[in-house]
């Protein structure tokens, strides 16, 4: 099948290229793109230097775009990236924590008001990380959450735009023309009138404000020669996108997992509850640091379906000599990936049971009981975490890794300490699974659930407190 085929197709992709053959070392994905399935080669295309991002990020470069994730020279890759990593270091995560609670009390409160019907928690996830990544990025929430429905019309539109870029990117010399496609033009458009729009309210609350914008914008003066805005609002947007629907697939993606194995919920959210028992520690979320059971099922819900589930591209010199990629030489030009989904569901790095939900083979133990109540020791259990890349690695990796890590313990925390989370009626959950589109990143439909409320006074403790909540981030922005 010829790339553009495969690719237009592409409804589960990954899912059929690891199933193509068990033991493939490599395929060819497109008519000249490669696809590698060892972790030998994650490095030597993810970290060197001498591979740039491939073709698929030209698709970022259309006219008056530069975001960091479309920059392909190294060193102008660099400086934009040290803005970036400025603003979401583990220590403004602490910044953010404020944001992300406001947010998650909006949530808890609409849940509350649904509890005990069918609702789309994969939808309510969205606006929650949709919200966030405003908040986050330019102190301006879309209140999504709060409206119940998409009110600035962005989620849609960058699914489209993302779907379609999918099957571009295998046609590069048409991206000069995209913007001529009613389409691409219209997604555009509304990305830029939207940025535009948050700028000009971010600069209306001055100089002083702790968010990503602050140092994307270097107000505090530490580089040289002060960023172009127009880069500023691509970057701004491009938090926006990148930042929201990889976090909400991700969260909904682990709850799918915890409802597809009902024990594992009930010995997660047990930990939870314990650990966030009365409501003085309601603004602890921190102590998820001490929840090794919550992070082992984060984990395992990002190996078994990473939001990027392709792995990402980069591309050999097309004006050099081409590459040795372990024992294959590469000619120049040649797209190559490292596929994601195959590499963290290989059996040489993950046993027993790649292909199982077990977050106990994240946890440091000298024996492990397995799901079938097999007793094994710490030597028959392989755990390859070189093998584990969901952020990718190298110089060009997630920038708001971070910030993801803390939204998915968060609101994890949050609704399962809350609510009793069950499949809701009539809906079947192995299709969530199957409804899953590979298209760079992953778009994912409904999930179905009910909620029933175990801690109502506890929200009620929130609602009182959110408003204090709310008044320490601005008093905390003001303070820095
Ligand atoms: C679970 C959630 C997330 C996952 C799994 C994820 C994963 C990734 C991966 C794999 C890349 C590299 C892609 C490539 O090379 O093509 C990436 C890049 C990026 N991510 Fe994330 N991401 C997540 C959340 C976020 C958040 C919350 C933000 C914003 C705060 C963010 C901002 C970015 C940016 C700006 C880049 C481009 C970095 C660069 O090119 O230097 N991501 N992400």
């Amino acid at each position: 099948m010829s790339g553009m085929a495969m690719w237009c197709a592409s409804v589960s992709l990954s899912e059929s290229l690891y199933m193509s053959t068990q033991s493939w070392k490599f395929l060819y994905t497109g008519p000249n793109e490669l696809s590698f399935r060892r972790k030998d080669i994650i490095e030597p295309i993810l970290s060197n230097k001498e591979l740039h991002k491939g073709p698929y990020y030209d698709l970022r470069q259309v006219p008056a775009r530069n975001p960091v994730d479309g920059i392909k020279d190294y060193r102008e890759h660099a400086a934009r990236r040290r803005l970036w990593s400025r603003g979401t270091s583990v220590s403004m995560t602490k910044i953010y924590t404020q944001s992300l609670i406001v947010g998650i009390h909006e949530l808890l409160d609409e849940l509350l008001k649904r509890q005990d019907t069918t609702i789309d928690i994969s939808e309510w996830l969205s606006f929650t990380a949709t919200d966030f990544m405003g908040r986050m990025t330019f102190s301006t929430s879309f209140d999504m959450v709060k409206m119940g429905y998409d009110s600035v019309g962005i989620i849609k539109p960058v699914e489209e735009i993302t779907y379609q870029s999918n099957i571009i990117a295998q046609t590069p010399w048409i991206i000069p023309y995209l913007m001529w496609l009613p389409q691409g033009k219209k997604a555009l458009n509304q990305g830029h009138r939207l940025g535009g729009d948050m700028v000009r309210k971010r600069k209306a609350l001055g100089t002083d404000t702790r968010d990503l914008y602050y140092y994307l914008m270097d107000e505090a003066g530490f580089e040289n020669v002060k960023p172009r805005e127009t880069d500023v609002l691509s970057d701004g947007i491009t938090a926006i996108a990148a930042g929201s629907d990889t976090t909400a697939t991700a969260i909904t993606n682990t709850l799918y997992y915890l409802l597809k194995h009902p024990d594992v919920k009930t010995r997660l959210q047990r930990d939870i509850r314990e650990a966030f028992s009365s409501s003085r520690e309601v603004y602890d979320y921190a102590k998820s640091v001490k929840l090794p059971f919550l992070d082992a099922c984060i984990n395992e819900s990002l190996r078994l379906l990473p939001p990027g589930l392709t792995g990402f591209q980069r591309q050999v010199d097309p004006s050099g000599r081409g590459k040795m990629l372990g024992e294959h030489f590469v000619p120049p030009g040649t797209n190559v990936y490292a596929h994601l989904y195959s590499i963290q569901r290989d059996p040489r790095y993950f046993s027993p049971l790649p292909e199982i939900f077990w977050p106990d083979r994240w946890l440091d133990q000298n024996t492990y009981t397995l799901p079938t109540g097999e007793s094994i020791s710490k030597d028959a259990l392989m755990l390859s975490r070189d093998a584990y890349y969901p952020f990718s690695i190298g110089q060009q990796s997630c920038a708001g890794r971070n910030i993801a890590l803390l939204e998915l313990k968060t609101l994890l925390i949050a609704i399962l300490r809350h609510f009793d989370i069950q499949v809701a009626e009539g809906y079947q959950l192995d299709g969530y699974e199957e409804a899953l589109k590979d298209v760079h990143v992953t778009l994912r439909g409904p999930l179905c659930v009910r909620l029933h409320s175990v801690a109502t006074w506890m929200i009620k403790t929130c609602q009182a407190t959110s408003y204090q909540a709310r008044n320490r981030t601005d008093f905390q922005s003001r303070e820095q």
